[in-house]
């Protein structure tokens, strides 16, 4: 009897779906770990050195101390009851335990809280946006979630009606916005990053790209804007935003203000400002302009991925939109309370005069230094590179270098039927053990090709892995210099 699951009966949406940070090269890349457990010896490296995620603790990166201390109290309320505790935990960190349990009905962090999160959470939560931006921010626009990644899929639910709904993204683009779009039926509106101007996002592209896809009958909802950019690094100048908010008011389009790598910034001309605050220092107020702001505990310098916190603030949409939202958060019922926990303490950690402010500060300001000193390294490295060209990683936690392949790289790719970059990658990682996602995975210039790889091994480990490439890039231009 033939198989009554079987992907040919299965949801074309699910098979149009990619997702090429966890693609096929991180799929063979995990085969070779495999076979170096199991003849050790048999690769030309000893270990899989993963480059394709930003994924800071699984190569090393330490939690901030602070953090974990309130969580595990939180998580075992009974310690804060025991005197050695006051030994083994800061004054500061059981005191925030403290008032946190006293937020959660019960004190139980076992229980399901709000669809939209702990109220005293996002309570927090608000004023640590208000105090970021300077405006004021309200608890009950703010959606508590398992990462940022279920607050995209759930815009596009509620915007996506079917193939003619458009959604602007930026190209390259984080592909958890193709995925969500084609896993909703909807239509990817492509506008291209320049990589000539350190991947700056012209507005005259944007209107056409937009006035293109109108006049092919699509019905553009939503512009998605990632700063810092991933997979490009950039961070947005002032202006820039204030030209997009214009823009998305002027067309009537809702802004999904990706703003996950908003601590990650490594250069001193720029700074992170949220398009919230962009939009009211214009004096776009909540009838203005629909926006979606998302946040997550995955980045920055905590890193904390595997925690799955974050938040979507959503203002300047009506009542009626707004229990929509409310209604399709409420059908998973309530994200993880270490998430909504840890994304609170995110946006409320330590203060000068804390006790644990000096060692948090510390821990901070190291994990970020060293990023911007691993950003330099492997863009000096790439750009010492024969054919490769990288702009500077202003921000976030990637590298996106162009690469120019000979003519006859491209053509082995043809034969064996792979994208040239994903051909570079998978020969990278067969003679390197280094995993990187081609930039075929993120969308570029037709004709262009690109690698992503991240700046988060360890700093000590980057000397190796630019020796490792260096090595393979002279070999591989070698063999197929034209
Ligand atoms: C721009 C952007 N938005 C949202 C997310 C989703 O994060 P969470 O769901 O964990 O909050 C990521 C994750 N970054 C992916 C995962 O690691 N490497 C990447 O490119 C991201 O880079």
């Amino acid at each position: 009897m033939a198989a009554s699951v079987a992907v040919e009966n299965l949801n074309p949406k699910v098979l149009k779906c990619e997702y090429a940070v966890r693609g096929e090269i991180v799929i063979h890349a995990q085969r070779l770990q495999q076979q170096l457990q199991t003849q050790p010896g048999s690769l030309p490296f000893d270990e899989i050195l993963y480059c394709n995620i930003g994924n800071p603790q699984s190569l090393g990166q330490q939690p901030v101390t602070f953090f974990r201390e309130v969580l595990a109290l939180c998580d075992h309320p009974c310690l804060l009851e025991k005197e050695e505790t006051k030994s083994l935990f800061s004054a500061d960190a059981i005191s925030r335990a403290k008032q946190i349990l006293s937020s959660i009905p019960g004190r139980a962090t076992g229980a399901y809280s709000h669809s939209q999160g702990i109220k005293g959470l996002r309570d927090a939560i608000a004023a640590g946006i208000a105090s970021r931006d300077g405006f004021p921010a309200n608890a009950d626009d703010i959606f508590l979630t398992d990462g940022a990644s279920p607050g995209v899929h759930m815009m596009m639910q509620l915007l996506i009606r079917n193939e003619k709904d458009g959604i602007l993204c930026p190209i390259p683009q984080y592909p958890l916005y193709s995925a969500s779009i084609a896993l909703h039926g909807g239509a990817l509106v492509p506008y291209y990053l320049d990589e000539k101007t350190g991947w700056g996002l012209e507005i005259s592209d944007l209107k056409k790209q937009l006035e293109d896809a109108r006049s092919k009958g699509i019905d553009v909802r939503a512009l998605v804007v990632i700063n810092p950019g991933n997979p490009t690094g950039q961070v947005l100048a002032e202006d820039n935003q204030c030209d997009i908010v214009k823009f998305c008011k002027n067309e009537g389009l809702v802004l999904l203000a990706d703003e996950v790598y908003q601590e990650n910034i490594y250069v001193d001309n720029k700074k992170f400002s949220s398009f919230k605050k962009i939009a009211r220092s214009m004096g776009y107020g909540e009838d203005d302009l629909p926006l979606v702001s998302f946040q997550s505990v995955s980045k920055g310098y905590y890193g904390e991925c595997g925690k799955r916190g974050g938040y979507m603030e959503i203002t300047g949409f009506s009542a009626p939109v707004r229990e929509q939202i409310y209604k399709i958060s409420s059908v998973n019922l309530c994200s993880n309370i270490t998430g909504q926990i840890l994304a609170s303490l995110v946006m409320n950690p330590p203060k000068v005069g804390d006790e644990s402010y000096a060692s948090y500060k510390a821990e901070k300001d190291g994990i970020l230094q060293s990023l911007a000193r691993r950003a330099k390294a492997l863009e000096d490295a790439f750009n010492n590179l024969e054919g490769f060209s990288c702009n500077k990683a202003e921000g976030a936690m990637y590298l996106f270098p162009q690469i120019l392949l000979p003519q006859k790289a491209i053509e082995a790719a043809k034969a064996a039927k792979k994208a040239p970059d994903a051909f570079y990658a998978l020969r990278l990682l067969e003679s390197t053990g280094i995993v990187v996602v081609p930039g075929s995975g993120f969308g570029q210039v037709p004709g262009t090709w690109h690698i992503r790889c991240t700046i988060l091994p360890q700093e000590d480990k980057i000397p190796a892995v630019i020796t490792r490439f260096k090595a393979f890039h002279e070999a591989f231009m070698a063999e197929y210099r034209d």
